[in-house]
């Protein structure tokens, strides 16, 4: 039987990219036998442990089980001790270059630059990373196509719940004229955990432990994040062309348990939202903003890491979409599910056609 291997280098190697190697080592037969493909690593770059290129393959058990020390990838087959990030992207073999490295939201860097590396170097890009979504998707997506490559990016917003790809196609056809959501996974498991009783401080510990938060919490619970997300899905699906600057932006750190009681008193519940919406003129306007809900709202009872989204659209009125907001494995699904789409539509197969 005839078994189609797609080679991917791993751009970051932190809990996303992590998850993302654990599946191949317990899904890869699988996804062998129901989706027709298996994955081989053959590139990763990681600040702390380094770099490695295998255009053989690396185990991805030696990955995900090993202990390994700062620069510790220098001891295996192809390793080094330095990241070497560009380097790798360009010259480890790879179909698909999966870039999960920290979320820059002022520069996008370096993300931007491993992405036009990798698309220069005639590879596909799947990223999960909000900066080069936010601020260069256009420019990607063009020099993607333009060289028959693609760029895809479901798991930028909602992780691993497909709000993209539903929007696009399941709801293809109804105009989406606005949207607000709760897009934050890390704020909304806060803002449940305070509810509980917990301070700030170990709810926020405890979404980090989780893997929810950013590398820097302060993009999640001062709204940074979810202006991200704005940015993203008033440019993909409201076709707006919003800078994050636009739009304005504040977040959960103001608000107190003494104001978590007394909306429960009153039957609300605070909830960070983001949202966007066309105007009469045509100009998209967004804005991301703690707001404090009535219990009957479809947004007040998304609770801990999970997120939702409602689209208002022209034919069908309110479309809500919830699920994952984060975490380690939710998020490396979204990047499999990119995967699974370059598959289905016949173009991520470059390199390898291996006979089983
Ligand atoms: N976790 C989640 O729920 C979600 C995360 N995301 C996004 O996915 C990305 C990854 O998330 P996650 O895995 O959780 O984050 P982590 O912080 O766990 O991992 C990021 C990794 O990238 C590495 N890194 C940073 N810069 C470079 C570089 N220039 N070259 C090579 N490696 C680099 C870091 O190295 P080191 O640690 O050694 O310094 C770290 O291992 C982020 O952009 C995040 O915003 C998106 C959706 C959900
Ligand atoms: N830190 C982000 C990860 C998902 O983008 C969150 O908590 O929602």
């Amino acid at each position: 039987m005839t078994a189609t291997t797609y080679s991917i280098s791993l751009i970051g190697f932190g809990g996303v990219n992590r998850a993302l190697a654990e599946l191949i080592v317990t899904r890869n037969d699988v996804w062998q036998r129901e989706l027709g493909f298996r994955l081989m690593i053959v590139g990763v770059s990681d600040l702390t442990l380094g770099s490695i290129i295998a255009p053989g393959g690396i185990d991805p058990r030696v990955l995900t089980r090993s202990r390994f020390e700062p620069g510790g990838f220098a001891a295996l087959s192809g390793g080094s001790a330095d990241p070497r990030s560009l380097i790798v992207v360009r010259n480890a073999p790879a179909d698909i270059v999966v870039e999960a490295t920290f979320t820059d939201a002022q520069t996008g860097e370096p993300a931007i630059s491993h992405c036009r590396a990798a698309v220069a170097a005639g590879r596909h890009v799947v990223t999960n990373n909000k900066g080069p979504v936010a601020l260069a998707a256009r420019a990607l997506t063009e020099q993607a196509n333009r060289l028959g490559l693609r760029f895809e990016c479901e798991g930028s917003v909602m992780s691993g719940t497909p709000v993209l790809r539903l929007a696009r196609e399941a709801l293809a056809g109804s105009q989406i004229t606005g949207f607000k959501g709760v897009l934050n996974g890390t704020s909304n498991f806060i803002l449940g955990r305070m509810e509980a009783g917990l301070n700030f401080a170990a709810a926020l510990h405890e979404a980090q432990a989780a893997g929810y938060a950013e590398a820097d919490p302060t993009a999640d619970v001062e709204g940074h994040d979810v202006r991200l997300k704005v940015v993203i899905l008033a440019n993909e699906l409201l076709g707006a062309d919003l800078l994050p600057a636009q739009v304005e932006c504040s977040g959960i750190t103001a608000i107190t348990p003494a104001h978590l009681a007394e909306a429960a008193a009153q039957g609300r519940r605070w909830k960070l939202i983001g949202s966007a919406m066309r105007q009469a003129d045509g100009q998209v306007t967004a804005q991301v903003q703690a707001k404090c809900l009535p219990l009957s709202h479809p947004l007040a009872g998304i609770s801990g890491a999970v997120n939702a989204v409602t689209f208002a659209t022209d034919l069908l009125g309110d479309v809500t979409i919830s699920g994952p907001g984060a975490g380690r494995v939710e998020t490396a699904y979204a990047i499999l599910s990119d995967i699974i789409a370059l598959h289905r539509d016949g173009v991520a197969a470059k390199c390898c056609e291996a006979a089983e």
